[in-house]
C-alpha cells in the first residue's frame, strides 16, 4: 500500500459514478472503513457533482488525472473501455488500482508487469462470483477444465454487442435460451457489461481462453446466477451464486459492489480472512 504523504491516509479516488462507483462512494462516506474519498469522477461530471454533493466528505469531482495525482488507490468503476486509459494512467503514477471492468485486462497481461515494477497493486474484487479462493486453490494443481454458465434475465443482456450484432431479441424468447458459448475471452468482448466475472475467473484460474462460459437468457427471470464447475487432480468443485440485480442497472447484481466494498475494508486493515 502507497500511503499518501498527506496524514498517512489512504486516498481512494472512484472513476464512474454509476451503481458500482456511488455504492463504494456512499459505503466509504459512512466512515467505518479507515480510508479517505479524496476524489470522483465520471462521464458525466455534471451528475457526478450532484451526486458527490449529497455525501458527507463532499468529494471533489476531478479531471482523471488530477484524481490520480490525489489518490493512492483508483477504483474504476466505469467500462472495459475506459479501464484502457485509466489503467495504464494510474499504474504508471504508481498508484494502486482496483479494476472492475476486469475483461478489459484480458488483452493487458503488461499492466500486471507495469504494477509490478511501479510497486503498486492491482486489486480484482470477486465482484458479482463466489469461490475464486477455491479456484485459485485448485488451480495450483493440474486441471481439466473451468466453466462458467451465466443466466441473466432479458434485461441483464439487452443491448449487448454480441446479441446486437447476432440480432437476437432476449425480449422475444419464451423459454431459458442458450445465447453464447465460448472462451471468456471471446465472451467480454462480446457482453463487456454483462460476464466480467468469467474475466475474473479466468484470471484466477486457468486463462481466458481455456476458461468456458456459456450465456443463457432466462425470459422471467429474477436474479444473474452464474454455476461454476472446476474439474482437477483436486477433484471436482461447483459454485452457484443467485444475485439481486441492483436497482439501477439490472446487467450489475448487488454482490458486485458488496464484494468491493468488503476487498477495501481488508487493503484498509490488518486482517485478511481467505485465501
Ligand atoms: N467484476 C464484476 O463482477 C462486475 C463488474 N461490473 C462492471 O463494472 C463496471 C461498472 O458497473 P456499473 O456501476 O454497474 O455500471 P454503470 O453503467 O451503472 O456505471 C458506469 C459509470 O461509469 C461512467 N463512465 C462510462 N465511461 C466512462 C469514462 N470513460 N470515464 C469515466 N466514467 C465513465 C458512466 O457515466 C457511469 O456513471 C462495468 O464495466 C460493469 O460491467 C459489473 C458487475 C459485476
Ligand atoms: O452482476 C453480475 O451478475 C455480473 C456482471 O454484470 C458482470 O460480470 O459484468
Amino acid at each position: 500500500m502507497a500511503f499518501s504523504e498527506c496524514g498517512g491516509i489512504y486516498r481512494v479516488g472512484i472513476v464512474g459514478m454509476g451503481t458500482i462507483g456511488r455504492a463504494i462512494a456512499l459505503a466509504l462516506d459512512s466512515g467505518d472503513i479507515p480510508v479517505h474519498l479524496a476524489a470522483v469522477h465520471s462521464r458525466d461530471a455534471e451528475k457526478a457533482e450532484a451526486f458527490a454533493a449529497t455525501l458527507n466528505a463532499k468529494p471533489p469531482v476531478m479531471a482523471l488525472n488530477e484524481l490520480i495525482a490525489s489518490s493512492d488507490l483508483v477504483i474504476e468503476a466505469a467500462t472495459q473501455a475506459a479501464l484502457a486509459t485509466i489503467a495504464p494512467a494510474t499504474l504508471e503514477a504508481g498508484k494502486d488500482l482496483m479494476v472492475l471492468s476486469v475483461g478489459g485486462l484480458l488483452d493487458h497481461p503488461e499492466w500486471a508487469d507495469l504494477a509490478d515494477r511501479q510497486h503498486c497493486k492491482l486489486y480484482v474484487p470477486s465482484g458479482a462470483i463466489v469461490g475464486l479462493d477455491g479456484v485459485k486453490g485448485a488451480c495450483a494443481g493440474r486441471i481439466d477444465s473451468v466453466t462458467i454458465t451465466t443466466r441473466k434475465p432479458p434485461e441483464g443482456l439487452d443491448g449487448a454487442p454480441y446479441v446486437v450484432e447476432q440480432g437476437i431479441d432476449v425480449y422475444a424468447l419464451t423459454e431459458e435460451t442458450l445465447i453464447f458459448e465460448g472462451s471468456a475471452r471471446e465472451a467480454c468482448k462480446g457482453f463487456p457489461a454483462n460476464v466480467n466475472v468469467s474475466a475474473a475467473l479466468s484470471l484466477a484460474g486457468i486463462g481466458p481462453d481455456q476458461t468456458r462460459i456459456r450465456i443463457m437468457a432466462v425470459p422471467g427471470g429474477t436474479r444473474n446466477m452464474h454455476d461454476v464447475e472446476v474439474i482437477g487432480e483436486f477433484g471436482r468443485m461447483t459454485s452457484h451464486i443467485e444475485n439481486v440485480p441492483s436497482d439501477t442497472n439490472p446487467r450489475t447484481g448487488k454482490l458486485s459492489y458488496l464484494s468491493a466494498i468488503a476487498m477495501l475494508r481488508e487493503i484498509a486493515g490488518a486482517v485478511r480472512y481467505g485465501n
